[in-house]
């Protein structure tokens, strides 16, 4: 078949004509998208435009032509974000609707394993059931309930999967506090932070956050990081370029002011905060800020931590550009200092003051809670730091997780009683707590349906993603595919050179040969008449093609390090072309080699010979290191012929 030009007819395949540059339809490609699961057609969605290269149609209609699609493509888009933004709302509303009926103020209980320093490991005065704690001491019972209880073989996954909906709850704009509460020695920190082993709560968030707004092209996000530490009543800056590392170096240059603006938002004067672009910079921050935290030696814990230990996520959500202003959240991750009988962890001087301030701000933190239980009234925040930084997180509108932990061992009875009736107290804070059964069930049966909901409207947000995914990488080509073939600028290209496509141009059906092809017929149509190459210039360009070929060839047998051509062209080792060429004609021969029979063989082995023959100063003549790595490379190739 032939296209007829001005100049002349070129020959095309019967492949090259009426072949699709696009996909079928977004959607109905079965094969996996981007590494994601196969994406079927959602019946109501509707079918993303396909361009056909037809040779028949004059260029003006396919210009026409092209501009429609990519409009219809545009159109789409914008009616597939529309439907994500939806169903991305459906799913909030049903997360935070669970999290309320579970109540906003949820509580875990984890038991410490025993460890080898535990003296008495035989009586166990803690019975663990599924959401209930006994503990028997001196013949009393005394029972707990809990929202979940890890028991001593459960793992850091298992509590994470736990934390993971009140984390998704802060992606969608809600203020949350995360807390490790316990006796000294009872695991807080492992929970918290662990170890590179079995990372916490904290690492494992970080890594999440960043995953979770990788799935949602929804909606952009930002996070920065703040840490601080409480101690001794006072702040310090964790994060701070060069924090003070001396108690009282803290309190002379670290007392930081927190702030409060009249709509109730906190706001803590001079900590640093960090952006965190992704999880290997957010991680970084975390590491630097956990060196500098204050920890001693006591004789409950070897590394007690000495003071209460905040991390704080500041989370923009930018859902819609139609939004004047971004969605804040706060994210609060705190490790608390160990509530402790000093007289038992044999504190004295400074340890001693930091045991006592520790309890302190804890037993601040339960008037807090049980003043939030009185629902009206005053709520104590203004009694310590720790209250009066968290108090925008911890009271209406926001979600809060404290984790309990406390010891299997029976020399700690009496501080593992005190943990769990601090515990009872805050989660008491919902007074529907303790429901009649029939009651219980109904709200089991909502949330069911509710997380049902939930799942569903996640799985269609999903689906669309990976349409609108491949909706966009068709219009990009598109628009790339017209202004290559009618020279208008690609406004995406100016703007992202390096647009990423290679993750999803396997699922792309079109043809890149009938791309390229009409690429060149449509420049070759542009070309003034007088610019357009003819046959006797093309013929001319073959013989010049083939003249280089032969001298490079003579020179890679060892004759010389650079080539001279006729006139002004001049090839050395450092030209790139040449090193391109080299790097083609090695490849050729290399194939060539393998199929040819064996007669040719030692000819191959003779260049090879050679060339390794030569002395390396012959070989690398260039000073570009980049170059002697190629070349060495060359070689090496060329000696496996041998
Ligand atoms: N679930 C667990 N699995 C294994 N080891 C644990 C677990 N919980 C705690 N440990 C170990 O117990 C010891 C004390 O834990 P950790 O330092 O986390 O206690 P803490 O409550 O933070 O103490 P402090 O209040 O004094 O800082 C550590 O050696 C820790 O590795």
């Amino acid at each position: 078949m032939f296209i007829s030009t001005e100049t002349e007819q070129i020959p095309l395949s019967s492949n090259d004509v009426k072949e699709p540059l696009t996909s079928s339809p977004v959607g109905s490609n079965p094969d996996s998208f981007n590494g994601l699961p196969p994406v079927p057609d959602l019946p109501d969605s509707p079918p993303v435009s396909t361009i056909f290269c037809d040779v028949n149609v004059v260029p003006e209609q396919e210009k026409s032509e092209l501009e429609k699609s990519i409009k219809k493509l545009e159109g789409e888009i914008a009616e597939l974000r529309l439907k994500q933004r939806s169903l991305d709302e459906k799913r909030r509303e049903a997360l935070n609707k669970i999290l309320d009926i579970k109540g906003t103020i949820r509580v875990f209980c984890r038991v410490r394993p025993f460890l080898w320093t535990d003296k008495i490991r035989d009586q166990e005065p803690v019975s663990i059931g599924l959401d209930r704690i006994v503990v028997r001491s001196s013949g009393s019972r005394k029972e707990f309930g809990f929202d979940k209880v890890f028991h001593q073989e459960a793992n850091q996954e298992d509590v994470f999967v736990e934390v993971e909906p009140i984390l998704r709850s802060a992606l969608d704009g809600h203020n949350v506090c995360i807390f490790a509460y316990g006796q000294t020695g009872t695991g807080k920190t492992f929970t918290m932070d662990g170890t590179t082993v079995e990372p916490g709560i904290v690492p494992q968030a970080l890594e999440e956050i960043f995953h979770q707004v990788s799935l949602d092209n929804s909606s952009s996000f930002t996070f920065s990081m703040s840490m601080l530490e409480v101690y001794m009543g006072n702040l310090r800056d964790l994060l701070a370029s060069k924090p003070a590392i001396r108690a009282n170096e803290t309190v002379a240059r670290c007392n930081l002011n927190i702030q409060t603006d009249p709509k109730g938002l906190v706001e803590i004067e001079g900590l640093t905060e960090v952006d965190i672009p992704d999880f290997a910079k957010a991680r970084w921050w975390y590491t630097k800020g956990k060196r500098f935290r204050h920890t001693s030696w006591t004789n409950v814990n070897e590394a007690s931590s000495r003071s209460h230990c905040l991390t704080r996520i500041i989370i923009c959500r930018r859902g819609d550009t139609r939004e004047a202003r971004p969605k804040v959240s706060k994210l609060w991750m705190v490790d608390l200092g160990g509530s402790e009988r000093l007289l038992k962890t044999g504190a004295t001087g400074q340890t001693l003051d930091e045991g006592r301030a520790i309890n302190l701000s804890l037993s601040a933190l339960g008037d807090v809670i049980a003043g939030l239980r009185r629902k009206r009234g005053h709520v104590p925040y203004r009694n310590s730091k720790l209250t009066q930084i968290l108090k925008d997180s911890l009271g209406v509108g926001s979600k809060v997780l404290m984790l309990v932990h406390i010891s299997p061992s029976q020399e700690d009875v009496a501080e593992t009683i005190c943990s769990l009736s601090f515990a009872k107290r805050a989660r008491a804070v919902e007074s529907s707590r303790e429901l009649p059964e029939d009651l219980k069930k109904q709200r089991e049966n909502k949330i069911s349906e509710l997380e049902e909901n939930m799942r569903e409207a996640e799985e269609e947000c999903q689906k669309i993603t990976n349409q609108v995914r491949k909706a966009e990488f068709l219009l990009n080509e598109n628009k790339k595919f017209y202004s290559t073939a009618y020279g208008i600028p690609d406004e995406n290209e100016e703007k992202n050179p390096e647009t990423p496509k290679e993750d999803v141009k396997d699922h792309v059906i079109g043809s890149p040969r009938i791309t390229q092809k009409a690429i060149k017929q449509n420049i070759h149509r542009s070309l003034p008449r007088f610019m357009a190459s003819t046959v006797a210039s093309r013929e001319r360009q073959c013989v010049a093609e083939r003249e280089i070929v032969k001298r490079a060839t003579s020179l890679r047998s060892g004759a010389k390090s650079s080539v001279q051509f006729s006139g002004a062209q001049s090839l050395s080792f450092s030209d790139p072309r040449f090193r391109a060429f080299l790097r083609h004609s090695n490849k050729s021969s290399r194939f060539k080699d393998t199929n040819a029979p064996a007669t040719e063989s030692p000819k191959c082995s003779d260049i090879a010979l050679k060339t390794t023959s030569l002395p390396r100063t012959k070989m690398v003549t260039s000073s570009d290191p980049n170059m002697r790595v190629k070349l060495g490379h060359h070689r090496r190739r060329m000696s496996d012929f041998v």
